[in-house]
């Protein structure tokens, strides 16, 4: 069994041998690569403040990007997105490595031909200095055009780690690995680089047999184009800032537009094929994070039994947000081709269920979502960190001499740490204003107070760029002195070493994320800040906003910030270097509990055995799974009991559905004759169970004397025999109710132009069968049932979808609870009678929707309890089901059967 850990890039990548690149950076060795000489360069940085900080002899800080002229831009292509290149966010993985650009990686093709003056080197240069990474050696100028693809094609190259994608993932693979809870996987994803120059050469299949062969990962080609459609568009422009609430009626948001949808369908498609062609029966597929919405709904289509697990590592925001996509269908139908769909925190489980419920008009519950074949669990599941490979890596040398450096240069200063990619979902703008504010507040703290903010380029130099440097500029040119500079900005990446060594000697960590998935930076913080490394330096504050995922974990012991509220973040960062040590102690014990019990390793193994479980769930309920119903079997249970009772659900079972907004004069008179026949064994008890009202009831069986009925869902019984009907709801708590859910219904009946609402006893429905404009009735009423749902949640009702109404109805009245009271008062009847053992000893329910799938469980733990000694329990239609058999052929299969029961003795 291979579990198949999808993601959009693989944790290892290509890194070519381009003839003029120096050798020496090759052969270098760990330790030379770290402290290699710098080399200055050649114009000073625009965008990085002059720092006092001055480097040891044996010490390099790192380079700095350099500037390069602006020149027409060869990256862009045909449908005007520019190549980028991703990198990552999180933690810096937790290897020594150069956090190179790709000067050594073919250039994509998805661009137009870049002029003939324009030579690669100093875009490859350019790239560089945007991606913010460290120095590259210039390669020989090279021209994006068909020798430049040969240089590729023959060039040398090696497989090494890739420095983007999802740390926190690759990191709890690797621990579950380490401990023993994941052994056969194989990772797929693509290189996160350009490879239309690798088409159809010798090397493209050697990288993908190396990869597979020494590495086990498959790798995904797409062109270039697809792949920047996909990811610098698709995913970065919509999807990465809706999921974070960055909502479109910003007039500058891209969010309507869809015209790169078809490369993010295509990029899923070519990830869907790949696993397909390589699943076998009993693998697992995991499929990570919002590039990859669509590919667990197009490997269900061809593998419609394979064991599939989607975890959206980032925020899923409410379904207000989320209903402004155009293609918000397909994306959440592409996830529901998952067994078991993970979320970070609860909160965001609850707005998926929402969401679904509203956009798809599904029935939502707390454990997941049913649709009309399958059940989809849903839960949430928050990752975590590695502390062991974390406590390795911080003992390293390169991490003790960065701390050297550090308390040399920042003796007697509080620091303030922080490290994020500059988009506006991170708040670091938000986060230096706070900073000036603190420091216009608090003269005493001025001198005192250093904020170092690392920033990771985001792509293309934005407006934010040039905001967030006009801040960091006034801030400094406001209160620095010849020994004093209060923001260090560094707008590059800084290596694991130092980052471990930062996180160890910072007073305070400050994340001011608008909205984010989880955020392990603060994790990491959190664990470097127990003091092993620096007895001196510990338990330090973390100021973190409340929009994090990792915020609602930590219960308030961290200073909790609205990012917005500069004020209060200013306050915060005063009360975290002031607080007391007591204090700091026991905030940071409380924290550290929650980071060192949810790590990595537990999450990775935690969900997958939730999809083990989810699965083996499902497939107890899927239809095809489900046996059909053995007659020879009832019959011989029939034969063999003495106290036999029936609950069968009317509509769908007894007769085929009618007008559900007409009233049914009569039943069909088979049905009655079956019934009757039933009943003629005063053995029998049986009920019947409907929707519908009591008088419709009365009416429909009033030649069925001695039979049950259960009306409008269980919230009326009439017992056999008996006259009067008993109101099982409490009428005030009914009244209640509807005067809130009816004008409701009002608002929406008045846009809808063919709908009508019918009020029952115990409930509302919202009927839209006949509209004029279906489709957009049905949309009408998905919003009224989250608007019931929304505002009435204190009132024990629930809004569910049926085919085409909405009905409303009490949570506490079901079938379920008026089938327990007939079997309650069974046994009460029966209590003197001491020849049975029982009260009941045959239970048949059959039925076939919603309603009754809350009964078939009930009925099959009496079951399994042994409190009945035959629970038959049968489901009609292709609804994924709970109970124990199935009967495909329709009302007449279940009259033939009860029929077949009636004429045996
Ligand atoms: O920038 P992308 O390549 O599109 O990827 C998005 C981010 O993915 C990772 O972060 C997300 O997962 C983390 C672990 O579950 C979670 O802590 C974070 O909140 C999520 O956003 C990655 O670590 C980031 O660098 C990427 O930006």
């Amino acid at each position: 069994m291979t579990v198949f850990i999808c993601s959009l890039f693989l944790p290892k990548t290509i890194q070519f041998n381009l003839p003029g690149n120096s050798r020496r950076r090759h052969t270098l060795t760990k330790r030379q690569k770290a402290f290699e000489p710098p080399k200055p360069p050649a114009v000073p940085p625009v965008d990085v403040q002059p720092s006092l900080f001055t480097p040891r002899p044996d010490i390099t800080p790192p380079h700095t990007p350099v500037d390069e002229p602006s020149s027409p831009d060869p990256f862009a292509n045909e449908d005007g997105f520019r190549i980028q290149f991703p990198h990552s966010g999180d933690s810096p993985t937790d290897k020594t490595k150069i956090w190179g650009g790709r000067a050594d990686q073919p250039k994509s093709r998805a661009s137009t031909p870049p002029p003939a003056d324009i030579f690669e080197s100093s875009r490859t240069l350019q790239k560089a200095t945007e991606m913010g990474r460290r120095g590259i050696d210039k390669p020989r100028t090279l021209m994006r055009s068909e020798s430049h693809d040969k240089v590729f094609a023959t060039a040398q190259w090696r497989v090494v780690d890739a420095d983007q994608g999802n740390g926190g993932l690759r990191n709890a693979a690797l621990a579950a690995a380490r401990d023993g809870k994941l052994s056969d996987y194989t990772w797929v994803g693509t290189l996160g680089m350009p490879t239309d120059a690798l088409e159809g050469t010798q090397q493209k299949q050697d990288i993908e047999d190396t990869l597979a062969t020494e590495y086990d990962m498959l790798t995904v080609f797409c062109s270039d184009k697809d792949f920047d459609g996909h990811y610098t568009h698709f995913c970065k422009q919509m999807l990465w800032p809706v999921f974070h609430y960055q909502i479109p009626d910003n007039p500058k948001s891209k969010a309507y537009e869809d015209h790169s949808w078809k490369y993010y369908v295509k990029v899923n498609q070519a990830f869907a094929d790949k696993i397909i062609q390589n699943w076998k029966r009993g693998d697992v597929i995991w499929i990570h994070d919002y590039h990859l919405l669509l590919v667990p709904g197009m490997i269900r289509k061809k593998l419609p039994e394979a064991k599939i697990g989607f975890f959206l590592h980032v925020a899923f925001p409410s379904s207000e947000v989320f209903r402004c996509l155009a293609v918000r269908k397909e994306l959440l139908e592409g996830m529901l081709g998952a067994n078991l769909i993970g979320f970070q925190i609860q909160e965001y489980t609850r707005h998926f269920l929402l969401t679904c419920s509203r956009i798809l008009t599904v029935e939502a519950t707390p454990e997941g979502i049913q649709l009309e074949d399958r059940f989809v669990d849903v839960v949430h599941n928050a990752i975590g960190i590695d502390p062991v490979s974390l406590n390795k890596h911080r003992e390293e040398n390169e991490v003790r001499k960065w701390l050297a450096v550090m308390q040399e240069r920042y003796q007697g200063k509080k620091l303030i740490v922080a490290r994020d990619k500059l988009d506006h979902v991170r708040g670091v703008r938000q986060k230096l204003l706070a900073y000036e504010l603190f420091l216009n507040k608090n003269p005493e703290w001025r001198e005192n107070t250093v904020l170092i903010q690392v920033a990771l380029s985001a792509g293309e130099p934005t407006e934010l760029d040039a905001a967030v440097s006009d801040i960091v500029t006034r801030v400094n040119s406001t209160w620095a002195n010849l020994a004093y500079q209060p923001v260090v900005y560094l707008k590059q990446d800084i290596d694991y070493a130092q980052y471990l060594a930062l996180l160890t000697i910072a007073d305070a960590l400050m994340i001011t994320s608008q909205r984010e998935g989880m955020n392990l930076t603060s994790h990491e913080y959190l664990f470097c800040q127990d003091g092993k490394i620096l007895p001196d330096k510990k338990h330090g504050s973390l100021i973190l906003s409340e929009f994090t995922g990792t915020s609602s974990l930590f219960g308030r012991n961290e200073l909790s910030v609205n990012p917005w509220d500069y004020r209060q973040c200013a306050d915060a960062i005063k009360q975290a270097l002031e607080m007391g040590e007591e204090e700091k102690t026991r905030r940071w014990e409380k924290l550290y509990q929650s980071v060192a019990h949810q790590t990595g390793s537990h999450w990775f193994s935690e969900f997958l055995s939730h999809l083990d479980r989810s699965y083996e769930e499902q497939h107890k309920r899927d239809q095809t799974y489900v046996p059909r119903l053995s007659m020879s079997s009832v019959t011989a249970k029939y034969t063999s009991s003495q106290r036999r009772l029936f609950i069968l659900d009317y509509e769908g079972t007894l007769v085929s559905w009618g007008p559900v907004n007409q009233i049914i004069p009569v039943s069909p008179q088979r049905t009655l004759d079956v019934l009757n026949d039933l009943l003629l064994d005063e053995r029998n008890t049986v009920y019947v169970m409907s929707g519908r009202r009591p008088e419709e009831l009365d009416r429909v069986f009033r030649r069925v004397p001695n039979l049950g009925l259960i009306a409008e869902n269980g919230c009326f019984l009439k017992d056999c025999g008996q006259e009067q009907w008993v109101a099982m709801a409490d009428a005030d708590q009914i009244t209640n109710w509807k005067e809130s859910v009816k004008p409701i219904m009002q608002y929406y009946l008045e846009r809808t132009p063919g709908t009508h609402v019918e009020e029952r006893r115990c409930s509302l429905l919202f009927h839209y069968n006949n509209a004029e404009d279906y489709e957009s009735a049905s949309r009408q009423a998905s919003d009224c049932a989250s608007h019931v749902n929304d505002a009435c949640e204190s009132l024990r009702v629930h809004a569910v979808a049926t085919d085409g109404a909405i009905v409303v109805e009490p949570l506490d009245w079901t079938k379920c609870t008026a089938a327990q009271r007939v079997f309650k008062q069974l046994g009460e009847h029966m209590k003197s009678d001491e020849v049975h053992e029982q009260p009941v000893d045959f239970l048949m329910v059959v039925g076939d929707g919603r309603e009754d799938e809350k009964v078939f469980k009930w009925a099959n733990s009496l079951g399994d309890q042994n409190q009945i000694k035959n629970v038959i329990t049968v489901s009609l239609g292709s609804r994924s089901t709970e109970a124990a058999a199935t009967l495909t052929q329709g009302v007449s299969g279940v009259l033939n059967c009860l029929q077949r029961l009636a004429s045996v003795s």
